[in-house]
């Protein structure tokens, strides 16, 4: 007798004790893909899906740095590769106090199928640290950095491994990394995608990720003959997905009235205008100061502390914070409030009873592996340009953009609709990503 779903999961969380987050993402794949592996043929008795599951390769290591005072401090780095069957490891960094094993197996989990899916040959990787950089210096964050990279740099290469950045690895933190490996290696090359450009670095990348969300969202919409032009919006955060979701919905006629990070919200009830959205950015990127300074500017928006921004009514929502930021009850107050749709900035925000109840409630799910794949296919274009040594055009780069999220949201269309006509999104994401993986997984035989 074949194994069941049932039995599949439980010999994942078996082998993955303590490890929810990378249950859950697994859990919401395997419920897609596992019927779709009944139904073909050539994917059964190939343990495909028992293999995507176990990284291919998991390094971890000491970083010991020594802090402004002269103080020895210690973390731990990280990198899960996850799977290279259609191209080199690929995925971010995340340096934050919470990132541990089952963190960054999620991540790598999701960057598979994500990666998949950007019509890229790119494999999946994720990596970081639980090293903070809020509060530190740039001498103890290079330090830091130099010394994560000692180890790192002996585990990637360009056609190896390429880390990027996620949250509190931006162009800073990118930099010095960098800075290290080619002194590490004396070699000049693409090894980290989210450089800036006086050093290779792609242009729209930055942008690349909350402009991709909004573009998928509005291929979304345009499903239903509706557009997010006039439409309330909120997004939760204020990082590098955040704004770039922002300044794409402003410049699209949406209305943003929310942003937020860790400690709560700004509601802006006029409306957030590039304007005031230059002041966040500069908020964030230049003094790394905290959202509430916005209602200091703008004394007539509101600071909501250790609140999320669901409570505001909003036709489209964009969480772009961290995964399981929003919950069941928020769930039930956006289809109270008449949302729309959800554009998934982040890496898995909602937790799975949120996602239960907005599938029910038919709300447009722009699922993150599909939606926010923008900022990850941006890296693949800087990859290319890098290995070419050219430079390409902004407009050239937001066009290559725009048309390969045209063509994820094609695959969830094509694996996602049902016989009803309707289309599930995440059904979409997940057998249009694994598909392309599990073919090359056969190609390539049993590794
Ligand atoms: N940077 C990228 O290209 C991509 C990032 N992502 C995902 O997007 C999300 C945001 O990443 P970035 O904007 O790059 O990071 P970032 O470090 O630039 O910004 C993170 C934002 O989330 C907020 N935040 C963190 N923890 C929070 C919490 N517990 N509650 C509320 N807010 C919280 C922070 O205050 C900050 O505003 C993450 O889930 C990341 O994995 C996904 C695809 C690509
Ligand atoms: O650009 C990249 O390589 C990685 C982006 C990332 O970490 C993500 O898609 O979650």
């Amino acid at each position: 007798m074949r194994q069941t779903l049932q039995d599949f999961l439980k010999e994942v969380e078996n082998k993955n004790p303590n490890q929810p987050e990378f249950l859950q993402a697994v859990s919401e794949a395997a419920e897609n893909i596992f019927p779709f592996i009944e139904e073909n043929k050539k994917y059964q008795n190939q343990a495909i899906l028992e293999r995507m599951v176990e990284a291919e390769r998991i390094i971890i290591f000491r970083v010991a740095w020594t802090d402004d005072s002269g103080a020895i401090r210690v973390n731990r780095g990280y990198r899960v590769q996850m799977n290279s069957a259609i191209g080199p490891y690929k995925g971010g960094l995340r340096f934050h106090p919470t990132v541990n094993l089952n963190i960054l197996k999620f991540l790598a989990f999701e960057q598979v199928l994500k990666n998949s899916l950007t019509t890229l040959a790119l494999g999946g990787a994720k990596g970081g640290s639980d090293f903070n950089p809020k509060g530190k210096s740039d001498a103890e964050v290079m330090r830091f950095c130099q010394n994560f990279m000692t180890e790192l740099a002996k585990h990637i290469g360009a056609q190896t491994d390429i880390p990027a950045g996620d949250i509190g690895v931006g162009n800073r933190e990118i930099g010095y990394l960098f800075g290290q490996y080619k002194k590490l290696q004396n070699n000049f090359t693409g090894v980290l995608t989210g450089k800036e450009i006086a050093y290779g670095g792609s242009l729209i990348r930055p942008e690349a990720t909350g402009y991709g969300t909004v573009y998928f969202v509005e291929h979304m919409l345009q499903g239903q003959n509706k557009s997010i032009k006039g439409k309330q919006v909120c997004i939760s955060g204020s990082g590098n997905v955040a704004q770039y979701a922002a300044e794409k919905a402003i410049e699209y006629g949406a209305k943003v009235i929310t942003l937020s990070d860790s400690s709560g919200y700004i509601h802006d009830k006029e409306g957030i205008d590039q304007e005031k959205l230059d002041y966040v950015k500069e908020l964030k990127n230049g003094k790394r100061g905290r959202i509430k300074s916005y209602v200091e500017e703008y004394p007539h928006a509101v600071y909501h502390a250790n609140k999320a921004p669901w409570e505001e009514k909003c036709e489209v929502a964009l969480p772009c914070a961290t995964e399981n930021e929003l919950n069941a009850t928020a769930a039930k107050t956006l289809v109270k409030n008449g949302c729309l749709a959800i554009g998934e900035g982040a890496n898995m925000p909602c937790t799975k009873d949120a996602v239960d109840i907005l599938q029910e409630a038919k709300i447009l799910y722009g699922i993150g592996k599909a939606a926010n794949a923008g900022g990850v296919a941006v890296s693949g274009l800087e990859m290319s340009q890098n290995a070419m040594g050219v430079r390409w055009s902004a407009e050239k780069v937001n066009e290559e953009l725009k048309k390969i999220m045209k063509e994820i949201h094609q695959a969830c269309v094509e694996y996602g609709t049902l016989e009803n006509g309707e289309i599930d999104y995440i059904k979409g994401a997940n057998i249009a990503g694994f598909k392309k993986v599990a073919d090359a997984m056969l190609a390539q035989g049993a590794v």
